[in-house]
């Protein structure tokens, strides 16, 4: 009777109400039908299929329900096709795997996955049903494009910390990604020197519990290992391999890489690297019971570095055996991913490829944030692709902007919207910041210049406003629409770093980013500033001229000390941002104003591009002109192509803004004898001089250091019998405070 009662009770209470339902599920779901109404949330639920149903998504419930989960109450079935509870809708469960039914009415909800993975997203739905106290009326058949979907953490650079992994993990259950693989090449214990031995205890109770939390968030914990660079072609070495593999099943591992990316020399051939994985799949990965299928990044991993004489894919094609994934970068290390792409590399493998995705990975542009959308991709690939895993930052909580994209691109390519995917992302990441992070994140996310040539846009909404204003300006007019389109774009700018570094609701992300929030801010106010002093320099006022002119200048030198003091790496260090489109304004506007200004009033006040912490002089005639590639802690000359002819008595001389010791110098001039006839030397005054004593490395590098008191003048000069004929391949300073 009481059960009766209560049913009854929990009808009444349910409202059949008609609403606007734009359903927000993510990733979009491939089906939905929505019938406009939906009910109150009942006060209780009838759980029905505990036992049988996939007990990660039971945990799930219980924990979103709470103590509204129970015995009686309002009908919620769930359970896989086949289980009792689900029997009903077998028929309505999408055949693909991790696929799933979901069905809410007045008379109860439906929670049915075509294996556990399904149940499991189903419920990941669910819970993002609830709105204001309601749920909608709806039917979802939903399931994902792509097989394998996630992230290699395999990029060069701090690897991610254990509690950053933690959080991914979460991450990856609530955006149906399955697939983490742990790959980061500075891991000594994936990679070399220690591939082969097993984890120290601490470690390996650290990735156990990975493993675990992976487990909980259906999430396939996939442990690669990276032995190419010294890996020996004989059976210790496999067996070595094998052991280390044991070692990680032991540790709850089931699913596994092996990596052959960036080597050369014996680790790169082909046949070795094909009979060493079909031994690992044939004798590991086939005899265990609960083994996924091995997973291999090959050496040549993208199209650009094909060489077809070499047979390298020809032989990964025909030997290896089908069962094993081969990833595949694309046409270029950093490429966009095309169906074109992903159908020529199905040829050459004979199988679909694994995309390893090279973005938002930024450890060869290290000093910028990528937060940009996710684009470009083709939303036609599904077809030709097993997986597809993204390269992440080493900044992870920064990432998680380009992965929640990729989560929705990948379940259902073809509704996939970038625009409003990220917008997504940016919301459920900063739910109280939405529109500060909106506008730090549109204006970091382009590259700069870097090795790959690989850009994304940046800026795009005030690009053109920027881009209209400036050239107006040079011709003489200034346009008071864009001129104050420019000051609040500044102020939103000055604004957004303000907010995010007080923002407390996602302090790991803040962290993360805060080098790159305070050199925001001193963009928002240098922007504004320069456009004051341009308004100054219109009504001929030159107090107010000068104080801004100053202003700004301060601001630059505060923005090349922060340079200088976060983010220090030996690569690209330092903090940069807004480079694409609101620095170069910055720049022009203040150029600009700067030089009518001293035109003007016969003023001579210098321009801001002619800061730089160090300048060359020498009297070598080829020198003369030679750039200076200065980074916060580094000054590199320009590398010269053709041969310098070095005189008797020729020097080439860094004079610093300030005296500093010099941790490391290295010159290579590519000479094959030794360089008795040069000599390098420091001096704190440019009187006295001492010399730096420089030691050959194996390939002809010259390197010293000068760690004794802090110089401002560091020099080599020709002091042999006569002149010299060398290669200006490298020759940099590293400086510090
Ligand atoms: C497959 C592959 N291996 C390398 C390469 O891509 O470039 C990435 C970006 O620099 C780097 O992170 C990665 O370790």
């Amino acid at each position: 009777m009481k059960k009766v009662l209560v049913f009854f009770v929990c009808l009444l209470l349910i409202q059949v109400r008609v609403m606007a339902q734009d359903i927000q599920v993510q990733p979009s779901p491939r089906q939905v039908n929505v019938t406009g109404k939906s009910m109150a949330i009942p006060v209780a639920f009838r759980l029905v299929g505990e036992q049988e149903a996939n007990p990660h998504a039971i945990t799930l419930l219980k924990q979103s329900l709470g103590d509204r989960l129970g015995t009686e109450g309002f009908p919620l079935y769930v359970g896989e096709k086949g289980g009792r509870g689900v029997r009903g809708v077998k028929r309505l469960i999408p055949d693909h795997p991790e696929g799933y039914y979901l069905s809410i009415t007045d008379k109860a909800i439906m929670l049915a996955g075509n294996d556990e993975r399904g149940t499991y997203y189903a419920v990941r739905t669910f819970m993002q049903l609830f709105h204001e106290g309601h749920l909608p009326f709806v039917e979802i058949q939903d399931y994902p494009d792509v097989r394998f979907r996630g992230v290699v953490e395999g990029f060069y650079g701090t690897p991610w910390s254990h509690e950053a992994r933690l959080r991914q993990l979460r991450f990856y259950g609530e955006n149906k990604l399955n697939t983490y693989i742990y790959g980061p090449k500075d891991d000594p214990y994936h990679s070399s020197p220690n591939w082969r031995k097993p984890y120290p205890v601490k470690e390996a109770a650290r990735l156990a519990e990975l493993v675990k939390v992976a487990d909980e968030n259906e999430v396939d914990f996939v442990w690669a290992i990276h032995p190419g660079l010294d890996i020996r072609w004989e059976t210790s070495d496999r067996d070595s391999l094998m052991a280390k593999f044991e070692h990680m099943y032991d540790l709850g591992v089931r699913s596994f890489a092996v990596f052959f990316d960036d080597i050369s020399g014996e680790g790169a051939k082909a046949d070795r690297q094909v009979e060493l994985l079909n031994y690992i799949d044939d004798h590991f990965v086939q005899v265990k019971p609960d083994v996924t299928p091995l997973i291999v990044c090959p050496t040549e991993y993208n199209k650009g570095w094909v060489r077809p004489e070499s047979g390298y894919l020809a032989t990964i094609g025909e030997k290896l055996n089908p069962s094993v994934e081969v990833m595949w970068t694309g046409d270029r290390v950093i490429s966009e991913i095309t169906k074109e792409g992903v159908e020529w590399i199905r040829e050459q493998i004979k199988r679909p490829s694994y995309i390893w995705w090279n973005f938002p990975v930024s450890d060869y542009v290290r000093d910028h944030l990528l937060l940009g959308e996710v684009y470009g991709n083709g939303k036609d690939i599904a077809g030709s692709i097993s997986g597809f895993v993204a390269n992440p930052m080493e900044w992870a909580e920064a990432s998680k902007l380009a992965i929640y994209c990729v989560a929705d691109y990948t379940w259902n390519m073809q509704s996939y919207d970038r625009f409003r995917s990220w917008h997504r992302a940016i919301r459920a990441i900063m739910p109280e910041n939405v529109e500060a992070f909106t506008v730090f994140a549109r204006h970091n996310s382009d590259l700069g210049e870097n090795v790959h040539r690989f850009r994304r846009e940046e800026s795009v909404e005030i690009q053109p406003v920027a881009e209209r204003f400036m050239k107006g300006y040079r011709e003489g007019h200034c346009d008071e629409r864009d001129f104050l389109a420019l000051q609040d774009e500044f102020e939103r700018v000055a604004e957004a770093a303000d907010l995010l570094l007080i923002d407390r609701e996602n302090e790991a992300l803040i962290e993360e980013i805060t080098p790159w929030l305070h050199q925001f801010k001193i963009l928002g106010d240098a922007g504004q500033e320069v456009l004051a002093m341009l308004k100054a320099g219109e009504r001929g006022d030159r107090e107010l001229f000068l104080r801004k002119y100053n202003h700004v200048k301060a601001l630059r030198k505060r923005s090349y000390e922060l340079e200088r003091q976060f983010n220090q790496n030996p690569y690209q260090p330092g903090v940069k941002t807004g480079t694409t489109v609101l620095q170069p304004l910055v720049l022009d506007v203040f150029t600009e104003a700067t030089e009518r200004f001293n035109r003007q009033n016969g003023t001579d006040l210098p321009l801001l591009a002619d800061y730089s912490p160090c300048k060359l002089t020498t009297n070598v005639p080829q020198l003369e002109s030679l750039p200076l590639q200065v980074y916060p802690n580094r000054v590199h000359l320009t590398p010269l192509l053709e041969v310098v002819k070095w005189p008797v008595g020729g020097y080439l001389q860094l004079e610093f803004d300030d005296a500093y010791r010099i941790p490391g110098t290295r010159l290579n001039f590519d000479v094959k004898g030794d360089l008795s006839w040069g000599v390098m030397e420091v001096s704190a005054d440019g009187e006295t001089w001492q010399t730096v004593a420089l030691t050959r490395d194996t390939r002809g590098r010259l390197n010293g250091k000068w760690e004794d008191a802090p110089v401002k003048f560091v020099r080599f000069t020709n002091t042999g019998e006569g002149e010299q004929q060398v290669y200006l391949r490298e020759f940099y300073v590293v400086f510090s405070l």
